[in-house]
């Protein structure tokens, strides 16, 4: 098979506006730096806001995933953003920490206040100042002329840099602004000591072939074009940005802004996880690299997820739950011979478990085989058929069998029915504003013939109803997830409540229906206890046998 063409072989000929030139000349370096704009872009979205503190949390995670730069924040915008800002200045020890700033003096000044800690300690913090230049914006928006526009955007660097060496300047909707206007623009912003030239594509608009275009057009006809990082910001309305984004870097865009996730205004910027992969798995075309640790991906993703109670679709490009799963068994048999029939990139290089083949309705035996082997579980010809066989059946009722089902059925067991504690009633207090905390009374039965009772208070129902039923059975658990939801429709829907669990030796998932979210919480909690009991009554029983 041939390689496709780098983007960067050697020689490579560009032709822009009727001139040649050879991109490797112009573009030195073959690092692309990650710019993550996840707590000012993206937290600006509706739905995204973080606390200080959350914002905190996030911008440690994107310093341990090796990011460039991150946007912390925009300083003027509120006393508790300039706050943020200061914060992770101060913290944040591998990145450089930037603030948004409009073009004028009290935004600036803001920026860089809050960035002063950085700055200070010699690590250097960045001012991102920007205005818009496209025909549009300045008559509706900014209505100012196209000279003004110049004039603000040099004097907003020029006191920027009394600040810091790191300025970075944005021409706000670039993309639609006429290119002679745009090279003037680019052009002061240079002379006046901008280091990082960002062309955003603010509405989402351009498409590969011509951002590419105007990336080269910078490079070539740019005067002091060598001196300053070129800087591609895109964004998703027409689910192009990260395309656009890699055609841009293409260009020759040095820099790359973009967020976890993908979120941002409207439909969001450019995915940080699928831009940095996109590079790595394809270093063969572009040949460039990003300093990004991959493998936190996915636990950036999932904490960014719980922070801002936003999950992640299942679907989605490499932090997706889908992401590396297989559950046809057609793939899943693929998978088993050689991964790389199916995966184009290693799950642990983005940080995802690699025990991921969702067992359903459309698995095959290869996959059942395997799993139940995993499990500890070697079953001859017979075996595996007649388990098939019941597999099938439990798959039509449910839509993921997970591994503990498989070893219930391998048992010979019904699913999350059986014992050894089963509960006999449960009742909660709650509601209140009195003062009152809410308390649950769980009843439960063993089958050795133990019968319980206890009371407990805590924060809400559903925590009182599960320390009630730890203390009962004696297993103090540590959740990883609880969720319900709705199975059927109207006002009598039954809930389906889900615990996962993890022990020092596996994962529990549970799971309880009723047409209470308490009560099926209960049984979902409960039929963990049940599975960890029963696995260990089985594990004695082997031992003993030996
Ligand atoms: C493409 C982007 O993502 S840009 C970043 C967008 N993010 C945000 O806006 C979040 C933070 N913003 C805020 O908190 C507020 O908008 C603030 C505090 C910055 C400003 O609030 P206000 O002073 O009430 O102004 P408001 O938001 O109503 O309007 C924006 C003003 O800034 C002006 N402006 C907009 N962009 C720029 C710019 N780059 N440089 C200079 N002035 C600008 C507008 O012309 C308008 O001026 P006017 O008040 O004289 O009409
Ligand atoms: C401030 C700039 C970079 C921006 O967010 C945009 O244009 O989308």
């Amino acid at each position: 098979m041939s390689s496709p063409p780098s983007a960067l072989d050697d020689g490579q000929e560009l032709s822009t506006q009727g001139k040649s030139f050879n991109l490797t000349d112009i573009i030195m370096t073959n690092h692309v730096k990650i710019f993550d704009t996840t707590l000012r872009d993206g937290e600006q979205a509706p739905g995204f806001s973080m606390t200080s503190g959350q914002k905190l949390k996030m911008a440690k995670a994107l310093e341990g995933l090796g990011v460039d730069i991150m946007e912390a924040g925009f300083a003027a915008a509120s006393p508790g953003d300039f706050e943020a800002i200061k914060t992770i200045a101060t913290e944040v020890k591998d990145s450089i920490v930037c603030s948004l700033a409009r073009c004028n003096e009290g935004d600036i000044r803001a920026s860089g206040e809050a960035i002063k800690p950085a700055a200070k300690s010699g690590r250097g913090g960045r001012i991102h100042t920007f205005i818009a230049t496209s025909p549009l914006h300045r008559e509706f928006k900014l209505k100012m002329s196209m000279d003004e526009i110049v004039r603000r955007a040099t004097a907003g660097i020029e006191l920027a840099r009394q600040y810091t060496d790191d300025v970075e300047f944005s021409c706000e909707d670039a993309i639609r602004t006429e290119r002679d206007y745009l090279k003037r623009v680019v052009e002061a912003a240079i002379k006046a000591g901008a280091t990082t030239i960002n062309i955003p594509d603010t509405v989402g608009y351009t498409t590969p072939e011509e951002i590419q275009s105007l990336f080269e057009f910078l490079a070539s006809d740019i005067e002091g074009a060598d001196s300053v990082t070129f800087s591609a910001h895109c964004h998703d309305d027409l689910g192009l940005a990260v395309a656009n984004s890699l055609a841009a870097v293409r260009g020759g865009a040095r820099q790359v802004e973009c967020a976890l996730n993908g979120i941002g205004e409207r439909a969001g910027n450019c995915a940080l996880e699928e831009v940095a992969m996109a590079l790595r798995t394809r270093k063969d075309f572009f040949g460039l690299s990003t300093q990004l640790k991959t493998e936190g991906l996915y636990g950036a993703s999932k904490l960014l997820a719980t922070i801002t109670g936003n999950p992640v679709p299942r679907n989605k490009a490499i932090v997706g739950k889908n992401a590396f799963a297989h559950e046809s068994g057609i793939h899943q048999h693929g998978v088993l011979a050689n991964r790389e029939t199916y995966e184009i990139m290693k799950p642990e290089d983005v940080g995802v478990s690699t025990d991921n083949l969702v067992l359903g309705k459309h698995s095959g035996r290869a996959a059942l085989k395997n799993r139940a082997e995993t499990l500890g579980f070697e079953l001859g010809d017979n075996q595996l058929q007649s388990l098939f066989v019941k597999f099938k059946h439990l798959a039509d009722e449910k839509k993921e069998v997970f591994d503990a089902d498989i070893e219930a059925l391998i048992l010979g067991e019904a699913v999350g029915e059986i014992g050894p504690w089963a509960l006999e009633s449960l009742y909660v207090s709650a509601g209140s504003d009195d003062g009152k905390r809410p308390v649950a009374t769980v009843r439960l039965h063993h089958e050795d013939g133990r019968k319980e009772t206890w009371s407990q208070e805590a924060a809400g129902p559903v925590n009182a109803t599960f320390l009630a039923i730890s203390h009962i059975t004696g297993q103090p658990l540590h959740l990883d997830s609880f969720s319900v939801q709705s199975v059927t429709e109207g006002e009598d829907a039954m809930a389906e409540a889900s615990v996962m669990v993890s022990t020092e030796f596996s994962s529990y998932h549970g799971r309880g229906t009723s047409t209470d979210t308490v009560l099926a919480g209960a049984r979902a909690y409960l039929d963990v206890i049940n599975r960890i009991e029963r696995r260990a009554d089985r594990q004695k029983s082997i031992a003993a046998q030996h």
